[in-house]
């Protein structure tokens, strides 16, 4: 369970999250906005790579003010561009980096190595280097990247939006199996219509908070 309790983010004193208070519970929850309405800033409070001006962010047992490192592990992050999150220049050695950090021992690094590589078709591609990888394989990389740290939350920051309609498939297909609570940052509707919940955002506050069915259709209002 995500809790926010009047949370307000500032940057240089100008106000870009408004007293924001909610929970959320669901499996899939999307947010949508316009450009600069403080989604990003948003998601980023719920993994601590963002701290609260004011106001409490807790998920689960960790107040995400004081346990950002170990919130890190427990709620995953896939940037909008894979490139600013494959570090590593071969395959297999980007997705071994967090393990290592874990102090895994080499078997068991392997084992889910292997493991995420097949689920994602990557298998072939483990001694290749990572920026020869097309678009969509470095998102699916990136996405293999987080979810062999088995984390329980996975958000993902415009996961689609430079990726060809079949990668793009792939990857909503990649989130739709994920076991883990997603919370999708998108431009891309239809990518989350059939998500459990929808948080509109507008100018740092939620102007509605609803099922897709319901949420969409405000949003397309608000953007005419
Ligand atoms: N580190 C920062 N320092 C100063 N201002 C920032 C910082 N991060 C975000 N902002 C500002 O906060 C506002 C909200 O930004 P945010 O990235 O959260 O919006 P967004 O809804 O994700 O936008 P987009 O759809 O364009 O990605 C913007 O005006 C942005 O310029």
């Amino acid at each position: 369970m995500i809790t926010l309790e009047n949370v307000t983010v500032e940057f240089d004193q100008r106000r870009v999250l408004d007293d924001i208070s909610l929970s959320l519970s669901e499996k899939r929850i999307g947010i949508v906005g316009a450009n600069g309405s403080g989604k990003s800033t948003f998601v980023r409070l719920l993994n601590g790579l963002q701290v609260a001006s004011s106001g409490i962010v807790r998920v689960d047992d960790f107040d995400a003010a004081k346990d950002g490192r170990k919130l890190r592990r427990h709620v995953g992050f896939v940037f909008q561009n894979p490139d600013n999150q494959i570090v590593y220049p071969v395959v297999e050695e980007d997705i071994a980096f967090g393990l290592k950090a874990l102090k895994l021992p080499k078997d068991e690094i392997d084992r889910r190595i292997d493991e995420v590589l097949a689920r994602y078709g990557l298998s072939e591609f483990r001694n290749h280097p990572s920026h020869l990888l097309s678009g969509g394989q470095k998102q699916l990389l990136a996405i293999s990247g987080v979810l062999v740290m088995a984390p329980r939350y996975i958000i993902f920051d415009e996961p689609t939006t430079l990726l060809d309609l079949r990668n793009r498939n792939r990857v909503e297909r990649a989130i739709a199996e994920l076991d883990q609570t997603v919370i999708t940052v998108s431009h891309d509707l239809d990518l989350i219509a059939g998500y459990d919940r929808v948080l509109v955002f507008e100018n740092g506050s939620i102007a509605c908070d609803d099922v897709p069915a319901i949420a969409i259709p405000r949003y397309r209002e608000m953007m005419v």
